[in-house]
Parts: C-alpha cells; structure tokens; sequence
C-alpha cells in the first residue's frame, strides 16, 4: 500500500513543526502539503527546512482545497476558528482530519460534528498514549470512590503561550472522572475560584490553571479524601508524544468510514 499523503495545517506552530519532524520518521505516511494563514510570514518557506529535519520541497501555503484534495488526511493544530473553517474543507476533499486543537466552543463542536457526516475526524484534548491511559485511570477511581469520601480536582500547568484555559487534557480528564461518578460535567465543574466562594460543594469537580515558562503540559487529578489523597498525574516532556498519536490517528483513520472518533478509538482504550 501506499504511503498515507499528509497535510499539515498550522506548520509554523509549535505543534506544526514537531508534526513535520514526526512524518518524516514514520513508516506508512508522507508530508503532502503545509498550510499556514494567508498573510504568515513563512508562506512559500520549505517545510522541512522551517521544521530543522533539512529540505524536503514541500512549500508552505495557504491554498488549502487543492493541497487537501491532493492528499488523505490532515493534521490539525491550530485555533478554534481556524480548524472549524479546515474541517469544511477536509469534508469537501473527504479527507481524514485528525484535531487536537483546544478551546473550542460548544458551537464549534457542533461544526466538528456537522462535517464529520461527511469524512472520518479524530478529535481528542491530548493525542498521547499516556493521558488517554490516566483517563481510563481516572474513570475507574472516580467511580469506585464516593462523591461523599473523596472530592476530585484537577490541577494542570502550561508554557506562558498557551492562550485556553482549563486544558483540553484537563477536560477530558474531568470528563473522564464526571463519566465515572454518572454525572455530567458541564453542570458538575468549577473551573474558577475567587474572593469568599463559601465550602465546597459535595460532587463537584474543580480545576486550577497554571501558567508559566516553557513547561509542555503537566496535569494531575487529586482524589482527596478525609486523612488521605490518591493523585493521578501526567508530565509530557515532549510535544512529540503528541504528534507520534496523531499520526497513528490519521493511520488508523484513513479507509475508515465517516464519524467523530477519540483517541480511546484509536488506541482500542474505548469499552
Ligand atoms: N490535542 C493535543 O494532543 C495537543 C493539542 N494542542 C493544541 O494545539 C493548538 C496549537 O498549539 P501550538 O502548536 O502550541 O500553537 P501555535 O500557536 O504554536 O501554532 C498554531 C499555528 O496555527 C496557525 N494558524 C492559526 N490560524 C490559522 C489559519 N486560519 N490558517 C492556517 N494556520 C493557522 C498559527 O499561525 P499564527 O501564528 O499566524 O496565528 C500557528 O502557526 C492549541 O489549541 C493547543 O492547545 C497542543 C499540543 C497537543
Ligand atoms: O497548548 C498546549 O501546549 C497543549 N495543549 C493541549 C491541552 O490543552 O491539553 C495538550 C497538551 O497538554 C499541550
């Protein structure tokens, strides 16, 4: 079989450039294009070069339908607005397109969703093995400790540049705890606290952002309880932890039939 032609958006970003670096090493799948916005500086620059693996002639671009329909999937990090307005276009070119932007709204999620009628999305707040792992961790402790014995915050520390808060791994690690105490998050989450906020309430989920340095992405999830505390954490020390998922989502994804899909699909974690 062929090599899988990948096309990544955002190639200038910090995420874009550990992608390209991360193709050129992996067997099955091959740099077919590199976007970034219209007016970006580094438009018409070789990818490879912008990325240090050395030159490979793909020039960075902005014309991203051809560049889409000339490939089989698209890697995505880049902005909430940015990735609703690729993912109408990797539905056009039926493309896969694997997502790891962050910060989403509830309305871009319905986009997600809209398009992913049309070609196969895999969409997850962190593409390591690690994170999905803890969050499978983090179901099963949520579940067997009692909202009444054990109260669960999520703690999560990001490099100055990251501009969403709380994580999207933090999410998905609530989500993960809300799914095992059969609550929803949305209704259950306190993502911020100030001045006189009174106790705690009973079951629900807190979280705390912290921002600084050049730190990757470090996330634990504390189950306190009276006299004693469980934490669950995870430090990414790499962003190719990252680009190394979406690559084996993209892999995966490809020949598959159109729908959302998470990486707890992809790594055979889902139940
Ligand atoms: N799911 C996961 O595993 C992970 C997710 N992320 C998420 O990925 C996203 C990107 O992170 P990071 O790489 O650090 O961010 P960067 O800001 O370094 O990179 C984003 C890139 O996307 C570009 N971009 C933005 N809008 C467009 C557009 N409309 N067309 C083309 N290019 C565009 C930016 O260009 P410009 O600078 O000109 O705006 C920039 O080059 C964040 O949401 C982050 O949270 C990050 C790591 C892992
Ligand atoms: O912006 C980042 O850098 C990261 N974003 C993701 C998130 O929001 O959780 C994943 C990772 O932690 C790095």
């Amino acid at each position: 079989m062929s090599d899988m032609k990948l096309v990544v958006v955002g190639a200038a970003g910090r995420m874009g450039r550990t992608l390209i670096r991360i193709i050129a090493e992996t067997q099955g799948a091959v740099l077919a294009g590199a976007i970034e916005r219209e007016d970006s500086p580094h438009l018409g620059k070789d990818a490879g070069e912008l990325a240090g693996t050395g030159p490979n002639g793909i020039a960075i671009s902005s014309d991203t339908l051809p560049v889409f329909a000339r490939a089989d999937g698209v890697l995505d990090f880049t902005s909430p607005a940015a990735t609703v307005g690729f993912a109408a276009y990797a539905a056009q070119a039926h493309v896969v397109h694997v997502i790891g932007t962050t910060g989403c709204s509830a309305e871009d999620e319905a986009k997600i969703k809209a398009a992913a009628r049309h070609t196969p999305i895999v969409k997850s707040g962190n593409m390591s093995l690690g994170v999905n792992l803890l969050g499978v961790l983090v179901r099963q402790a949520a579940k067997a400790l009692d909202a009444a014995d054990f109260d669960i915050e999520i703690l999560e520390m990001h490099h100055k540049h990251k501009v969403d808060a709380p994580s999207g791994t933090a999410l998905l690690l609530g989500a993960a705890a809300a799914e095992g105490r059969g609550i929803g998050l949305a209704n259950s989450s306190v993502r911020v606290r100030d001045g006189h906020t009174g106790p705690r309430p009973e079951g629900t989920i807190g979280f705390a952002t912290l921002r600084g340095g050049s730190v990757v992405g470090d996330h634990s999830v504390i189950l306190a309880g009276a006299g004693e505390r469980i934490v669950l954490s995870h430090h990414a020390e790499d962003r190719a932890i990252f680009a190394r998922g979406a690559v084996k989502a993209a892999l995966w994804a490809h020949g598959r039939k159109s729908g959302l899909y998470s990486m707890l699909d992809v790594l055979g974690l889902s139940e």
